[in-house]
């Protein structure tokens, strides 16, 4: 290997999706999503909503999600959205293509939006649940850089929920009330 000049994994990072015997590739369909959305009514459950590519090795991990411009029933594709198990590990986000916004919540719940467009970076706190939301008409692609212990937590809900309809993006409070899940616009 001494003085040794080898090629990098990726020449094109900025534009090519990562390949190979140490990328995973999960593909998250409607069905493994639906109950996130408040009204799956009459959707088809085979859609393909977003896929993630990630390396599996070492204490930093770096991945691809790109999520289909889908609407379901008005509201806008999303990830599933986590809290890191160990909250002392932050993440990376680049928007590589589309557009997006990054929904983000502290530990008291309080959620707010961060815009995403190609170029973007974002810093998300290992503090903050953090999901990504397609809010365009073509596919929304992040990359993502995160240590390898950070961890999945999907034990809450985010209170903000994203429509678009007639292009206009629409905020929605996402509340429970009297036990039934209700919502309440507020932009
Ligand atoms: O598991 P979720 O919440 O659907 O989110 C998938 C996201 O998680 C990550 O795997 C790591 O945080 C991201 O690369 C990706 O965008």
């Amino acid at each position: 290997m001494k003085n040794k000049i080898i090629e990098p994994r990726l020449t094109e990072a900025w534009k090519s999706i990562p390949m190979g015997e140490d990328i995973t590739k999960a593909q998250t369909h409607f069905a493994n999503i639906q109950s996130i959305y408040a009204n799956p009514e009459g959707f088809d459950s085979d859609t393909l909503m977003y896929t993630v590519y990630a390396t599996k090795d070492g204490t930093l991990l770096w991945g691809q999600t790109i999520l289909e411009p889908v609407f379901v029933n008005g509201e806008c594709n999303m990830t599933r959205g986590h809290f890191h198990v160990r909250k002392d590990r932050d993440e990376y986000y680049w928007c590589q293509q589309g557009e997006g916004l990054l929904a983000l919540m502290d530990e008291s719940g309080t959620c707010w939006l961060e815009k995403m467009r190609s170029g973007s970076l974002h810093h998300i706190s290992g503090q903050w649940a953090h999901r990504c939301i397609n809010t365009g008409n073509t596919p929304l692609s992040i990359i993502a850089c995160w240590p390898a212990d950070a961890g999945h937590d999907y034990g809450r809900t985010f209170p903000i929920r994203v429509y678009k309809e007639n292009g206009q993006i629409l905020l929605k409070e996402h509340k429970i009330m009297d036990g039934r899940i209700g919502d309440k616009h507020i932009l």
